[in-house]
């Protein structure tokens, strides 16, 4: 069986950063491992507190799981400061995991900070070269950039200028702008799209964390990058289809939908 390790953020009401991750790697037949770099206390509304794991926790944690079990693949999530990105950085480079999915979290839905401001530098300059893949969304992608970014042609200037700083493959997802969300993959060479129609729902917390975990666990099944994205982006909207309306928020995906529609558990 493969395996996957989320290096990220815990989201206690189930719907975003490692309870995401692990329920798409699952969903996925592979392997769930993680690695929490921050509590965060949120729910549906939004966040209401952080806390951080300190730098030498984050180092024993991932030494745990690298020095005992062979890793196929690692999706990174909310890295929230600079001593926890030196720290990953540190142990990527010494464990040289052949997969890496970097999605560059910088806030959640309801603005709140998840990365501190004086991180983001640092991510870039560390995580970016050492990514396979890195996936901003569009805020996340204008704060990188500096660039503003209305529409298809200005979302592929800014995923060429972040593959300028060093990601070998950009997927700038294009679920914030308005219309079917279509995100662009630039590989230094071509723009590729992946389209898929937009469904009218508030219910998207941890769509971002999902399609970034479902693009490694495809990768980590023996996917190419672009095979992997677009089975991804799959999986990312029949979660939202099918997302929950719990809470009294923005709701999280399903992530068993299609197993339990094949088993016979959904009529
Ligand atoms: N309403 C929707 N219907 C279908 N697909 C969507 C919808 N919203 C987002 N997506 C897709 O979900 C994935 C996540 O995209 P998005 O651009 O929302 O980034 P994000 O990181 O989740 O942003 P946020 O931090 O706001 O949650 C992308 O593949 C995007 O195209
Ligand atoms: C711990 C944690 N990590 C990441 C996100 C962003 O979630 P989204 O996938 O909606 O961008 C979040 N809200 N919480």
């Amino acid at each position: 069986m493969k395996k996957v390790l989320t290096i990220a953020g815990s989201d206690g009401s189930g719907g975003a950063g490692i309870q995401a991750d692990l329920k798409t790697f699952a969903a996925h037949g592979v392997f769930g491992l993680s690695v929490i770099t921050a509590v965060t206390a949120q729910n549906t509304l939004g966040v209401q507190a952080v806390q951080d794991i300190d730098r030498e926790m984050v180092s024993k944690q991932i030494e745990a799981v690298f020095d005992d079990i062979e890793v196929d693949a690692v999706k990174i999530g909310m890295v929230s400061q600079t001593a926890t990105i030196e720290t990953i950085a540190g142990a990527l480079k010494k464990y040289t995991p052949e997969h890496i999915v970097l999605d560059p979290v910088m806030a959640a839905k309801n603005g709140c900070h998840l990365l501190k401001k004086e991180a983001e530098t640092l991510l870039i300059k560390e995580l970016f070269p050492l990514a396979e893949i890195v996936t901003p969304n569009i805020p996340e992608a204008e704060a990188i950039t500096g660039l503003g970014i209305d529409n298809l042609q200005q979302m592929e200037e800014a995923a060429a200028a972040i593959f300028r700083l060093g990601a070998r493959n950009v997927l700038l997802k294009g679920g914030h702008l308005e219309g079917n969300p279509t995100d662009i993959l630039y590989n230094g060479r071509e723009f590729l799209y992946f389209t898929q129609a937009r469904i009218e729902t508030k219910n998207t917390h941890g769509t971002g964390c999902t399609l970034s975990s479902a693009i490694a666990a495809n990768l980590a099944l023996g996917r190419e990058v672009e095979e992997a994205i677009t089975l991804a982006k799959d999986y990312i909207t029949v979660a939202i289809e099918h997302s929950l309306p719990l809470g009294r928020g923005a709701g999280p995906t399903h992530h068993f939908y299609a197993l339990y529609k094949k088993a016979g558990l959904i009529p």
